[in-house]
């Protein structure tokens, strides 16, 4: 059992790793490009990658030792995830690179560490319901997620992004995204992927798949509502333009992409850890 818990924890490193590599990103940090940060580089996200390693293995034990309800198992995955997240703040000089990414990583991984706690049997690779009951079961995990976070928000100060999002908008951002059980995943990301080729050019069209579809607090934070709208029709419209284009000319077009998110200075955080989550199912489903 071990074992299956180390393979499913470097899977997920190596997602992290080669979604910061994969470039061009638009308004992403990559080896060629900074993005549209002014405080992050490439060699930022291996550092913050290194110090949430520990913490990927916990994920999956917490979960593969857990006696209890979802909630329950939600509960004690968050104690850890902030543990994991004072780590990657103490690498990166308080720099927010993964904040999502721990969260989303930690409440999945804690899914497939009780999941495999009760197949006992099971082998790799996942099959496509392996990854769904994973994701539903992420979905129990967070059923509370948002009434809790956000009851008595008005007479929260300094509130974050997400926070301020809902407050504003109603968004719901990422705690939304994992009490739906990551639809972005289950509908859009993995349908795709399964009919790609594992290469370059199906991971730079899977990230505008997402950019097109996600709701973004990222790209609605520092941009605003209209922008992210655009950014989603500019997403849509390149990943209908270039869904046969060979990968020359989509890198092409997203450098183009990337140079206008660069000038408007937003970033779509959130579709990066989207991705890095796809590339994760993928490996998880033995492509
Ligand atoms: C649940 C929390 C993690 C939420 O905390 P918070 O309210 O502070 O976070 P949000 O503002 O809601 O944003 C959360 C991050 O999630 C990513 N994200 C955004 N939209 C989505 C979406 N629709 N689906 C999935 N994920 C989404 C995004 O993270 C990535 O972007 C960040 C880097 O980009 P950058 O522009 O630099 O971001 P900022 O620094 O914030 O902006 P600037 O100041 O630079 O302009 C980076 O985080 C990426 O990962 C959103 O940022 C929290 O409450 C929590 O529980 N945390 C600790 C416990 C924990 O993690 N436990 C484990 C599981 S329970
Ligand atoms: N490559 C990246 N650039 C900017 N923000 C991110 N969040 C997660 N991955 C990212």
């Amino acid at each position: 059992m071990t074992q299956l818990i180390n393979q499913i924890s470097q899977y997920a490193q190596q997602a992290l790793l080669h979604e910061a590599a994969l470039f061009p990103k638009p308004g992403l940090v990559d080896p060629l490009s900074n993005g549209a940060h002014d405080d992050m580089s490439f060699l930022t996200f291996i550092d913050s990658s290194i110090a949430l390693s520990p913490f990927l293995s916990d994920y999956l034990a917490l979960g593969h030792t857990h006696q209890g309800t979802p909630q329950e198992l939600f509960a004690k995955i968050r104690r850890q995830g902030i543990l994991a997240e004072e780590a990657m703040l103490q690498v990166t000089a308080g720099i927010n690179t993964h904040k999502g990414a721990n969260f989303s990583f930690a409440l999945i991984l804690g899914a497939i560490g009780y999941y495999i706690q009760q197949q006992p049997d099971l082998k790799l690779p996942f099959k496509t319901n392996d990854t769904l009951a994973n994701l539903m079961y992420v979905a129990l995990m967070s059923e509370n997620l948002i009434q809790a976070d956000y009851a008595d928000l008005v007479l929260k100060e300094d509130l974050s992004a997400g926070e301020r999002l809902y407050l504003e908008h109603g968004f719901t951002g990422i705690r939304g995204e994992a009490a739906a059980g990551y639809p972005m995943l289950r509908k859009v990301a993995l349908p795709f992927l399964r009919k790609q080729p594992a290469e370059k050019r199906s991971f730079l069209l899977t990230m505008l798949l997402l950019m097109g579809q996600v709701e973004d607090s990222n790209l609605i934070h520092r941009g605003g509502v209209k922008s992210w709208l655009a950014i989603k029709e500019n997403a849509n419209q390149l990943y209908v333009n270039l869904t046969n284009a060979p990968l020359e000319q989509i890198e092409d077009a997203l450098r183009l992409f990337d140079q206008q998110l660069i000038s408007q200075h937003v970033s779509p955080g959130g579709t990066a850890d989207l991705l890095a989550l796809a590339l994760f199912f993928s490996k998880l489903e033995g492509r």
